[in-house]
């Protein structure tokens, strides 16, 4: 994921670098011009202020211009981030999203990318300051071979003691990222349960020392750990640079005639080398960190990778008919290690037919109607679309046949529909009237004024926009449920005979008894089994409509 950021922003980051290892060589530069004016005659003064002046003015403008672009870089890789997030959670398949979850897709839209971006602000210390240690190392080999030689070894055991840190907290970081993706999950509890959380006593109490403290003190106390390795071993760095500068102050450089010069020149390195090997030690774990995000962030998105083609022609055809044959999805409940089975399935659909659905809670209902409309693939058997099979390559433009409104559907503020450009308010308006709607709500823009409102009335604007979208097939998950007997009463005899008339197909997942005798056919779910009820008699006591609600989107 870091190396597919940094292959995108290639120029930029090539340019940042280059301003970052220009900034570390002026500092070096500025360093070896100190040293030699300590040491160096009167008479070339002044030659070495003016250099002194140009190469401090070149440290300020390269160190500005690697800021400013490295910012720029963070950025960018954050909303790229985002975006390609948001793209892969798009064209997901459904079912992978379902079990994938809410939280773990928050957890890497909001932390995981911010600190993958944090990998860019840190970028730049380590470059600067790697080429500053690089400079004085290449100075003091300058100066001597076997100082040099000494620093080389001192490396390299540091090297050692913190690539073993590095794999114990790299550990203890991922741990904590995995368990932030649950935190999210606990996070969401606390808004969509806010009722619940407000009523109970005990129940706020236990979720919030058990499950929501429990969950932020692991994350707490794993990411403590990771980066105290890191700390720990960011001190056996400093241990190591100072037991460098005794051996060299005080064993290496023995009775030299130059000692006072010679000393003054390696203190002078030592001291400006200390403070970029421990920025450097402190930012190298930032840079970790933004790698084991990176790494969950490729995890999400490639358990989300789809095999289905988008579809790019949104135009569809006349409906014929749907086939189901043999069609099956199951289940697994790791859990309790149980498999729900559903199917196999032998149905098929035709314009201007009314179907009801019924039957028990957990029997298999919406799990059809998520198989019909192509949210789920069937494991087995073949789904037809007009006779054409339905696969991979032909999914997501056979759901475009269809408009629901599942139990759990979502609004959208804004109506998110094309075609409709000039219009779009009016004939919004219109269905809320007809909806009873229009003193609570407006279209205003192409967005609701306002989705604030009871469960039955949001229903109702689900149903505005299902039948903007114009669909030849739609599908209603007990859309009557929370609506009063009038509605209700409407829905039945008024709407469904309409859709009928207009030549729509449509699936009524339905508890409502009362109305079944409506339905053209009725469909009975046991336990994943569907069957016909062959006893079944349509009568038809429709009302007249005196105002047809499709005739005012004029559907054809
Ligand atoms: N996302 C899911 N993951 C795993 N199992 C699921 C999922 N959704 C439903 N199930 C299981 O599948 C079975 C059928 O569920 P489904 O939602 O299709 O029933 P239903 O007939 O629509 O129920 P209800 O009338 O309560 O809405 C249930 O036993 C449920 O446990």
């Amino acid at each position: 994921m870091l190396k597919f950021l940094v292959k995108q922003s290639k120029s930029l980051l090539l340019g940042a670098s280059l301003a970052s290892i220009l900034h570390g060589i002026g500092s070096v530069m500025l360093l070896a011009q100190i040293n030699s004016a300590l040491t160096s005659e009167n008479t070339e003064r002044e030659q070495m202020a003016w250099l002194f002046a140009v190469t401090a003015l070149g440290v300020m403008f390269t160190y500005v211009i690697a800021a400013i672009l490295f910012e720029r870089l963070g950025q960018q890789a954050h909303a790229e981030l985002r975006s390609f997030i948001a793209k892969c959670v798009i064209s997901a398949d459904f079912r992978q999203l379902e079990v994938l979850g809410a939280a773990r897709v928050q957890s890497a839209l909001s932390d995981h990318c911010s600190r993958v971006a944090e990998f860019f602000v840190s970028f730049p210390v380590i470059l600067t300051n790697a080429v500053v240690v690089i400079g004085c190392l290449a100075y003091m080999a300058f100066l001597s071979w076997q100082v040099f030689l000494l620093a080389v070894l001192i490396i390299g055991l540091g090297c050692i003691g913190y690539h073993l840190a590095h794999l114990r907290a790299i550990r203890h970081l991922d741990a904590a990222a995995q368990e932030q993706d649950q935190l999210f999950g606990h996070f969401r509890s606390l808004t969509d349960g806010a009722k619940e959380l407000r009523l109970n006593h005990d129940k706020r109490i236990i979720f919030i020392d058990d499950v929501l403290r429990r969950s932020i003190e692991k994350v707490r106390k794993e990411r403590t750990f990771g980066m105290s390795v890191f700390v720990a071993s960011a001190g056996w760095g400093n241990f190591l640079i100072y037991a460098f500068i005794g051996l060299v102050l005080f064993v290496l450089v023995g009775d030299v005639p130059d000692r006072t010069l010679i000393m003054t020149g390696y203190a002078l390195i030592f001291v400006y080398m200390v403070g970029p090997l421990e920025a450097l030690l402190l930012n190298i774990p930032r840079a970790n960190l933004a790698q084991v995000s990176a790494d969950r962030i490729e995890e999400i998105t490639q358990a989300m990778a789809s095999t289905e083609q988008p579809v790019t022609n949104t135009a569809i055809p006349p409906l014929q008919s749907i086939v189901l044959k043999g069609v099956l999805h199951r289940y697994y409940h790791e859990q309790k290690d149980e498999m729900f089975t559903l199917g196999p399935v032998d149905l098929s659909f035709h314009p201007g037919e009314i179907t009801f659905l019924v039957g028990g809670n957990g029997s298999g209902k919406t799990t059809l109607a998520k198989l019909l409309v192509g949210l789920y693939p069937p494991e087995t058997g073949t789904i037809t679309l007009n006779q054409i099979p339905i696969t991979d390559l032909n999914r997501d433009y056979y759901r475009q046949f269809f408009t629901t409104v599942f139990s759990d559907f979502h609004l959208f503020d804004r109506i998110l529909e094309t075609g409709h450009n000039t219009d779009l308010d009016q004939k919004g308006n219109q269905l809320l009237a007809k909806l009873h709607l229009q003193h609570k709500v407006k279209v205003r823009n192409g967005s609701f004024t306002t989705l604030s409102l009871s469960q039955g009335q949001r229903k109702r604007l689900a149903l505005v926009v299902a039948y903007l979208e114009s669909r030849p097939f739609l599908v209603f998950d007990e859309w009557a449920a929370d609506q009063d007997p009038l509605f209700k009463d409407i829905f039945y005899h008024e709407l469904l005979p309409e859709l009928r008339t207009m030549g729509k197909t449509v699936l009524v997942i339905s508890h409502d008894d009362r109305y079944f005798h409506l339905a053209d056919r009725l469909l009975r779910m046991e336990n994943g089994h569907l069957t016909v009820d062959q006893n079944h008699n349509h009568s038809d006591q429709s009302k007249p409509v005196a105002a047809p609600l499709f005739a005012l989107n004029s559907i054809t």
